[in-house]
């Protein structure tokens, strides 16, 4: 059988697109997903996004990891999903989409989507990390030499050594300035180092703002993929009107055999 799929890229964290508003993809499938994402054996990304129908709002994003499982939120993905979802005619330059975390609104200019986050009314700092949800679990931890770093042993050490099967997202983060921060991340169901995460740039931003280590409310996040901005309000304890912005861009496109 041939499947026709997309590839699109935010700020190198790549995906698999698949248009299935005619219901036909078989969702259960891990085999074929993680087929799909294989980099040696079929089309190589890291995670695959299938747009489809909603009842309530312009589209509705569902999301796997290239292990082939369905997971939480993907920022990077959602944003290149409105990037799809304007290529395929279902929206012009704004739309609230669903995804597993609940509605999400955006808007897109050229090449650059921003894209809304939930609100955040949970953080927990710890004595050197902080964990927050941003849709996805994420362990932010600050590093030095963080262009050095291994990335993946760490980042697996933490992930499978504090957080289970279940897992977490692992963000390693060294401040630049008050207003940026590099940010690497080791992304669970990749069980790598991917070239950037958006909920886990989120997740850095608020933290740093949080934990104190800039009173900035617009961040930039530099990544191994490209430069991600986050902007967000303070309120009490949490934070809300929580934007990522950053280039989501469509790669190629073709069908593959499964
Ligand atoms: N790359 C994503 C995060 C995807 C979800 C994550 N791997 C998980 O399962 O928690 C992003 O851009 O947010």
């Amino acid at each position: 059988m041939l499947l026709n799929f997309y590839k699109y890229q935010g700020t190198g964290n790549d995906f698999v697109m698949i248009d299935n508003r005619n219901n036909t993809f078989p969702k259960n499938d891990t085999k074929l997903v993680n087929y799909l994402c294989s980099r040696r054996f079929g089309v190589g990304a890291d995670g695959l996004i299938l747009v489809e129908n909603d009842e309530y709002a312009d589209f509705k994003m569902v999301y796997y990891n290239s292990d082939g499982n369905e997971s939480t939120m993907c920022g990077n993905g959602g944003r290149c999903i409105v990037a799809f979802a304007k290529f395929l005619g279902i929206i012009n330059n704004e739309t609230k989409f669903n995804a597993v975390d609940g509605i999400h609104y955006a808007k897109i200019q050229g090449e650059t989507v921003s894209l809304q986050m939930q609100d955040i009314n949970k953080i927990e700092v710890f004595d050197n990390y902080t964990f927050l949800d941003t849709g996805s679990p994420h362990h932010v931890q600050k590093a030095e030499n963080l262009e050095r770093l291994d990335v993946k042993s760490n980042g697996a050490k933490i992930r499978y050594g504090k957080y289970g099967e279940k897992g977490s997202n692992i963000n390693f983060v060294e401040r630049e300035s008050a207003d940026i921060f590099s940010v690497r991340t080791y992304e669970r169901g990749v069980e790598d180092e991917t070239y950037s995460c958006g909920t886990g740039v989120t997740a850095v931003a608020i933290a740093m703002n949080y934990g104190g280590e800039t009173d900035k409310s617009s961040i930039q996040l530099k990544t191994q993929g490209g430069l991600l901005k986050v902007s967000f309000t303070k309120k009490g304890e949490g934070y809300e009107n929580i934007f990522l912005e950053g280039s989501a861009k469509q790669v190629f496109r073709g069908e593959i055999e499964w």
